[in-house]
């Protein structure tokens, strides 16, 4: 039994240098390899035919479980580095950013739209959130001039605006004009009109640096307006906020958007997400916090949608601009606009 053990034991040692050793690392006379061969043919009962036991895995089904922990942390990786269908925050509500850009190409159609007007065309597509453009005190004064002329109206559903340029206000299931009622019409002092403008000129000027572009060749358009979002059922398809769009089809004139956020994710509501649809189906999300503004190209390339609220009130305010003169706007001042009769 002893001199057994010690063969094996022998076999191990000679059998673990054999399989590191390549033949012409052996050191020594030929004479070793012969005697290590004798070796061998003693452990086989002397029989040279019968199969050495030499570099066969001792435990295989531990090396089956070495791969398989291998292959299992490599699919890890490659689950969380990829982006496929996945959700990428752009912007955490409780993160303040000075400026955090994404550049993209532009979608053919709109590339091809707004090469229609000289100057107006950006030198790359894209978006940029910034904390750093609105005072804390303006995204309040703002958020007060929405609340005042909100509770004057309010949609029956989940969806209500205000549009301060036309008086538009949502009533039930349509709209009124706020400036033709005798509560509206007094509602705003010039101060309010002042501060308005004031946002609205901070904010054109910061697209027009962002896309490199003149400010005098963009201008405010249609509709620019108030947004207040619930969890209200939709009572007609003015509440259907959460539906996938692109700005540039849903309303003709815009070229650059721009969002100002009035409210906090998570601590004024919940739900209520802004998500860019990219490639991929990756999606970029951008969470409301009271100040926040958001500005991107109007094409394809920035199709988005809102998330339904869950809970609580969203205030937002949505700022447009066109690179067609013929569709600017003028700052609001409370009266009402007199159309040209057609
Ligand atoms: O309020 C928002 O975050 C986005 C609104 C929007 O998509 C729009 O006005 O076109
Ligand atoms: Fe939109």
């Amino acid at each position: 039994m002893e001199s057994e053990t010690k063969a094996v034991k022998r076999h191990g040692k000679t059998s673990d240098t054999s399989k590191h050793r390549e033949p012409s690392d052996r050191k020594g006379p030929v004479k070793d390899s012969k005697s290590s061969d004798r070796d061998e043919s003693k452990q086989t009962g002397g029989n040279p035919t019968q199969p050495k036991f030499g570099p066969m895995p001792r435990f295989p089904h531990q090396r089956v479980w070495t791969r398989a922990i291998m292959i299992i942390a490599l699919l890890i990786v490659v689950y969380f580095t990829s982006k496929n269908g996945k959700e990428v925050p752009l912007a955490r509500q409780h993160e303040i950013l000075h400026q955090r850009k994404q550049l993209l190409d532009c979608s053919e159609s709109y590339q091809s739209e707004v090469e229609l007007y000289p100057g107006c065309v950006p030198e790359k597509c894209g978006r940029l959130i910034s904390d750093s453009l609105i005072t804390v005190g303006e995204a309040q004064a703002m958020l007060e001039i929405a609340k005042r002329g909100l509770n004057l109206g309010g949609s029956l559903g989940g969806a209500s605006i205000l549009d301060l340029h036309s008086g538009a206000l949502s009533v039930g299931r349509t709209f009124i004009n706020m400036y033709m009622t005798e509560k509206g019409k007094n509602i705003y002092r010039k101060s309010d009109f002042d501060t308005y403008k004031q946002v609205r000129i901070k904010i054109h000027r910061a697209v027009a640096q962002h896309f490199k572009i003149s400010p005098d060749v963009l201008y405010l358009t249609h509709p620019t307006f108030f947004s207040r979002l619930t969890n209200l059922p939709p009572g007609t398809e003015h509440d259907e906020y959460w539906h996938p769009h692109v700005d540039k089809d849903t309303y003709k004139s815009f070229h650059y958007t721009s969002l100002l956020y009035l409210s906090d994710y998570g601590d004024d509501f919940d739900g209520g997400r802004f998500i860019f649809i990219d490639k991929d189906n990756v999606n970029s999300t951008v969470e409301p916090r009271k100040g926040r503004v958001s500005m991107f190209t109007s094409g394809k390339e920035n199709t988005h949608f809102v998330e339904r609220v869950r809970s609580g009130t969203r205030f937002a305010m949505t700022i447009s601009f066109t690179c067609d003169p013929k569709h600017a706007i003028s700052d609001p001042n409370g009266k009402v606009i007199k159309r040209a009769p057609k």
